[in-house]
């Protein structure tokens, strides 16, 4: 609530008793709904440390290091409100790179408005952005979802999938017919006719596509067709004893996999051997593939310009291209967006890397095609938050206005109706995603060791309010959460409005306390009973006993909104209260998850505040930076 005024921001209530008492809490000291989800603040970093290689020439190309990092293993994550909440180490240095190369996905709006009045050209790698990286390549399928995702685009922009593999390969496995192909990093594309680009350029002849259609056929590396034919059977034929290594002939260059190879049978001083015999041939690395090419100067950079020439958005200044991709050599594309000064590149990491694209996708395809191409990005952000559909916004659409409503309703219902869910963070860059996220307003979490200091609290806001300022983010859609008392939580309507009155304009009660507490205490008849039902004691108190409690405005416990800007400024305390206004007697009455978290105070928060602090200084500036 903002108790400065009547409108309807985020408040704090005061229900009236409520029709059950809940987890031995008095229900007349409920207070308002806690905030959403947080960012956990992980555990230790690792920084991937450089191990010797075994080979000279390999190690001192610094190759080995690249071999190693370029297949990074799955991380896993728990999806909490749609957050994805660290689990561990290395979360705070993505988040931290992420500071540098935002998701694109949470950027939408951004993207979005740059590309108003503008013709976005998408640009797509396949393996690892539109596909899953698997042990055979054979089976990187992509799935029905983003195969629609990929039609979908294609209908509103022209749409090219610029591949490693073979442009035959990468066409059997996509399938839409709708789309352009460049196979062999871009040595063979297959574009739309344009007079003036096949008349330019050599090695672009017409021809005509599956369905017949006339296009341009530009194969810059023609000559070497046959020398990679050679040069396969002579990787396959050294490669033969090596258990798990694969080679692809893909007509204009050759892939040779070692991705299910025992790391000291890595091939990679066979297959440097071999090219010694071939010098108009070169060696580039992917994720666990050795790729061989020709020495031209040609790559998926040219071929993204290649393909903008072809759909005639070459030289307009109002064409936006992306390109999203996984890969070293997607960052040949990056490249040329970013020396245009035009468009995007997207790198689809789970990990940091140092890139040259402007843009991060962390986990792509797998888990279900998670990657949201722009024809999606829109809808996909109305579900960025399940609590969401708390928000007054959405409440006021279903009709609900005030307890004084006739017809039932839930208790939920009713606190809601006073409240709104505030998404929480302790980091400005988050909180900026966030606004750009959710409606309403973002709420900062003020460090815990200002507690016991006024000044500093007040010093914190300020410069707070400065970095946001610094990122466009308005006082008016921010919150500041600050400790409210030494033991930084709230017990009572009294101190509530002692808050208020000191200018407070949000309440929020740690829902996550009374969870840890229940974790590690039993005995209390209903905690138990909200344990043995497998719920979460803290939601169980704030949300889930509201929402299954139905009351009616005439009940004698319908809620009644107690605390109110005018109630709080008339609120007058009693000799007792001002008597025993001290943590205990504001605790008793919450029972004894209140009086425990006392004795803890604010010692967690502080601890885990230093440890943060103590990473942080571990990965800051990150490594790539
Ligand atoms: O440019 P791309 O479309 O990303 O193609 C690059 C290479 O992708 C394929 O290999 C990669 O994906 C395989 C399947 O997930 C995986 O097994 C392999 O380890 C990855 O390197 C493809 O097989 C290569 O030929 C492409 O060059």
């Amino acid at each position: 609530m903002d108790m400065k005024s009547n409108n309807s921001s985020p408040v704090l209530t005061d229900p009236a008793p409520i029709n059950k008492s809940r987890l031995g809490i008095r229900s007349n000291l409920l207070p308002c709904p806690q905030s959403g989800a947080s960012f956990s603040s992980g555990k230790n970093i690792t920084i991937p440390r450089k191990k010797p290689g075994k080979l000279d020439d390999v190690r001192s190309n610094g190759w080995l290091d690249a071999m190693k990092s370029s297949s990074p293993p799955r991380k896993k994550f728990i999806k909490d409100f749609n957050f994805e909440v660290a689990t561990d180490e290395t979360d705070i240095a993505y988040f931290s790179w992420m500071l540098k190369y935002p998701s694109a996905l949470n950027s939408f709006e951004q993207i979005a408005n740059f590309a108003k009045n503008k013709k976005i050209a998408m640009f797509l790698d396949y393996d690892g952005t539109l596909s899953p990286i698997v042990d055979d390549p054979e089976q990187a399928i992509m799935s029905d979802d983003m195969r629609s995702a990929v039609r979908n685009v294609a209908k509103y922009f022209p749409t090219a999938i610029i591949s490693g593999r073979s442009r035959d390969k990468v066409y059997e496995l996509v399938g839409l017919t709708e789309l352009h192909y460049a196979g062999s990093h871009g040595m063979d594309i297959m574009g739309p006719t344009n007079k003036a680009v096949s008349k330019d350029i050599a090695n672009c002849i017409k021809s005509t596509d599956q369905q017949g259609k006339e296009v341009n056929l530009f194969q810059p590396a023609r000559e070497f067709i046959p020398m990679i034919d050679e040069v396969f059977r002579t990787l396959v034929e050294n490669t033969k004893e090596i258990k798990g290594a694969k080679v692809e002939n893909h007509k204009f260059c050759a892939s040779v996999h070692y991705r299910n190879v025992d790391e000291k049978n890595w091939p990679t001083q066979c297959v440097h051997d071999i090219l010694t015999q071939y010098p108009r041939l070169r060696l580039t690395h992917g994720r666990k593939v050795l790729e061989v090419r020709p020495v031209i100067d040609w790559n998926k950079g040219k071929a993204v310009e290649f393909l903008l020439e072809s759909l005639g958005l070459s030289n307009s200044d109002d064409v936006l291209p992306i390109f999203i991709g996984d890969d070293r050599t997607d960052e040949d594309a990056f490249k040329v967006l970013r020396e245009r000064n035009q468009g995007y590149g997207i790198l689809v990491s789970s990990v940091p890397k140092e890139t040259n694209a402007f843009y991060s996708l962390r986990d792509p395809v797998e888990n279900g095609g998670n990657l949201r191409l722009p024809g999606e990005w829109g809808s996909s952000n109305a579900v960025f938050f399940k609590f969401q559909p708390f928000s007054p916004q959405i409440r006021a659409s279903t009709g609900f206005s005030s307890s004084l409503d006739t017809g039932p309703s839930t208790e939920l219902d009713a606190v809601s109706s006073f409240s709104e869910i505030v998404p929480d963070t302790a980091l400005v860059n988050v909180g900026g995603d966030l606004v750009k996220l959710v409606p309403g307003r973002v709420s900062t979490e003020v460090d815990a060791r200002l507690a016991y200091d006024t000044h500093g609290i007040i010093r914190k806001v300020h410069s707070l309010l400065k970095l946001y300022d610094e990122i466009n983010v308005p006082p008016e859609r921010l919150l500041f959460k600050i400790p409210s008392t030494w033991q930084s939580m709230y017990w009572s309507f009294a101190q509530a409005a002692a808050a208020a009155q000191a200018g407070a304009s949000v309440i929020q009660i740690f829902v996550g306390r009374i969870r840890d507490w229940a974790r590690s205490h039993s005995g209390d008849p209903e905690i138990d009973a909200v344990l043995k039902r497998g719920e979460d004691p803290g939601l169980s108190l704030v949300l889930q006993s509201l929402s299954e409690s139905t009351t009616t405005p005439d009940e004698k416990y319908s809620f009644v909104q107690r605390l109110s800007p005018q109630s709080a400024a008339a609120y007058n305390f009693s000799e007792d209260e001002v008597a025993k206004w001290d943590q205990l007697s504001l605790a008793l009455p919450m029972g004894p998850a209140a009086i425990d978290r006392l004795a803890a105070g604010l010692d967690g928060l502080i601890d885990q505040a230093r440890r943060v602090e103590e990473l942080f200084t571990k990965i800051w500036p990150p490594p790539n930076v």
